[in-house]
């Protein structure tokens, strides 16, 4: 195995961690079960080794400390992965002396440095985070969660916080609006996905949205949908309970942080005027799956397929939506292979490269020039689409749109890889791709109402990607018309970059 830093990079004192090939060091290991014996411990590339007793990712480890009453003694802990489960492991690991025990603290911790959050200037740093709590969401147990799942994480890894409670609508905008970001390394959302839009919201309609865009945003899933916590997991491979709490690996993302960046879609209706989205925008069936589901809310997220069965029995009276659907197809042969790949394919058929991610670019100089404080979302969209010029609903579609009309059962627009956590929509979705796409079902082609029902409740399962009615277009733009008077829910939406964990 090959030494991954030159030598001369550690301490000099200490002979055996400038070792050409593994650094390693004979040492006395005490586990969890007290047991204490002399091993070798090895510190790879990626990971530390305890002789043949196990080994800590540096990634996943949350702190390291020196006995308080024996300064030649480190507690390593770290949240491992066991059976798709992170669970705390401790290490206590006995060296020759204080010295050694003080080089080899150093080293580790270079080696699992905690990253500076992108929005902070070169040569400054912090390790606090805003919490903000919504203590209605989902099934009002966001404090609870809080206190059992993430708290202890943030306690250990050291990490320093201020806790706010959310106390109606729109406050998580207003408190994102008026943060003094110098003061954070990021704000934690211990919600449903409601909140974290509205603090996307408020760092978009600030002066210094530019930089406000970069502050990290972590979601801890405490609502019943959760779409963006676990299409944050999916992508960064983090096993998730789709259907149970995982609030500690979310955590963890925040006590670990990698900054990952999150594509923001720009949307126009009719009703609403202007306004910012990240997950997705849906018309028809889903929609009121949705919507109808709020009387189960009791029910925690098992609420969306309550309603679901039952609209289903429906069909297909309550799911006949005449529309005209308008768009910017991207015709790229790579990306129509992969939108029909399953959450549970093995991951190398996304492609060796497909999730890998360019982390936000940190902030180096000074902050760039404010914007003007007073923008609408129109003005502050305008010049940032990746589908160039996005025509305003009062103007015709563009002569190379495509265009469709039909009765759909649903029309959805999707931005990220799950409608929810326990929903896999489409997997292959990345949180920053440039395009996003457009899903429907026209009822022409569907051979009976059975089929769209056998569809809809495997979602879970991903067999909805099986169906040949189930198309998937991916686009840099959309506009859908509602051609009979109800409600239109939305009418177009392109992209527009910021940065998160
Ligand atoms: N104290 C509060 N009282 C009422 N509404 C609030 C309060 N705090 C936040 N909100 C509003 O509640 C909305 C929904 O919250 P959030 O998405 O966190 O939970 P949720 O809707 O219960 O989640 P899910 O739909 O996944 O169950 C937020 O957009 C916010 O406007």
């Amino acid at each position: 195995m090959d030494i991954d830093c030159p030598p001369g990079d550690m301490n000099a004192n200490v002979d055996s961690f400038n070792a050409k090939k593994v650094i390693a060091e004979t040492l006395f290991i005490e586990t969890e079960a007290k047991i204490r014996q002399k091993l070798v411990c090895y510190l790879h590339v990626n990971e530390i080794q305890f002789g043949s007793v196990g080994a800590f990712a540096y990634k996943d480890l949350i702190h390291i400390g020196t006995d308080y009453h024996n300064p030649k003694i480190l507690i390593i802990r770290a949240f491992v992965l066991e059976k798709a489960k992170r669970v705390e492991r401790t290490m206590k690991v006995e060296l020759e002396d204080a010295d050694r025990c003080r080089a080899f603290r150093l080293e580790l911790e270079r080696r699992s440095d905690r990253k500076r959050a992108p929005h902070r200037p070169r040569n400054t740093s912090g390790n606090k985070l805003l919490v903000l709590i919504n203590p209605y969401s989902g099934q009002k147990k966001a404090l609870q969660l809080w206190n059992s799942h993430v708290v202890p994480v943030f306690e250990k890894s050291e990490l320093d916080f201020d806790v706010v409670f959310t106390e109606r609508v729109g406050h998580g905008t207003e408190i994102a609006e008026k943060l003094d970001i110098d003061e954070y390394d990021g704000v934690a959302v211990v919600s449903g996905d409601g909140l974290v839009s509205e603090v996307i919201t408020g760092f978009l309609k600030r002066s210094d949205r530019e930089r406000a865009l970069k502050v990290p945003v972590l979601h801890i899933p405490g609502g019943t949908g959760n779409a963006l916590a676990a299409s944050l997991c999916y992508h960064c491979n983090e096993p998730f309970s789709a259907r149970d709490v995982f609030c500690t690996e979310s955590a963890l993302m925040g006590a670990r942080p990698r900054y990952l960046p999150l594509r923001v879609l720009h949307v126009e209706t009719e009703h609403d005027g202007h306004k910012p989205m990240f997950l997705s925008a849906v018309w028809g069936l889903i929609a009121d799956i949705d919507l109808g589901s709020e009387r189960f809310r009791w029910a925690g997220m098992i609420r969306l397929h309550m309603e679901a069965v039952i609209r289903i029995a429906q069909l297909p009276t309550v799911a006949k939506y005449k529309a005209r659907v308008s768009y910017k197809p991207v015709k790229d042969k790579t990306l129509l292979r992969k939108t029909k790949l399953k959450a549970s394919s093995p991951r190398d058929v996304f492609g060796k490269s497909h999730f890998k991610y360019t982390e936000v670019v940190p902030c180096e100089g000074p902050s760039p020039n404010p914007g003007p404080s007073e923008s609408s979302f129109e003005e502050i969209f305008k010049g940032t689409h990746c589908a160039g010029r996005v025509p305003p609903l009062d103007e015709r579609v563009p002569d190379e749109w495509e265009v469709i009309e039909g009765e759909f059962a649903f029309v959805c627009l999707s931005a990220t890889s799950h409608l929810g956590s326990d929903l896999p929509y489409l997997p292959s979705q990345r949180l920053n791709d440039e395009v996003f796409y457009l899903t429907l079902i026209d009822w022409k082609t569907i051979p009976s109402r059975f089929h769209v029902a056998m569809m809809m409740i495997t979602i879970d399962r991903g067999d909805h990607l099986d169906y040949p009615f189930f198309q998937v277009i991916p686009v840099t733009a959309c506009r859908v018309e509602p051609l009979r008077k109800i409600p239109s829910r939305l009418d177009f939406l392109f992209g527009y970059s910021h940065g998160k964990t």
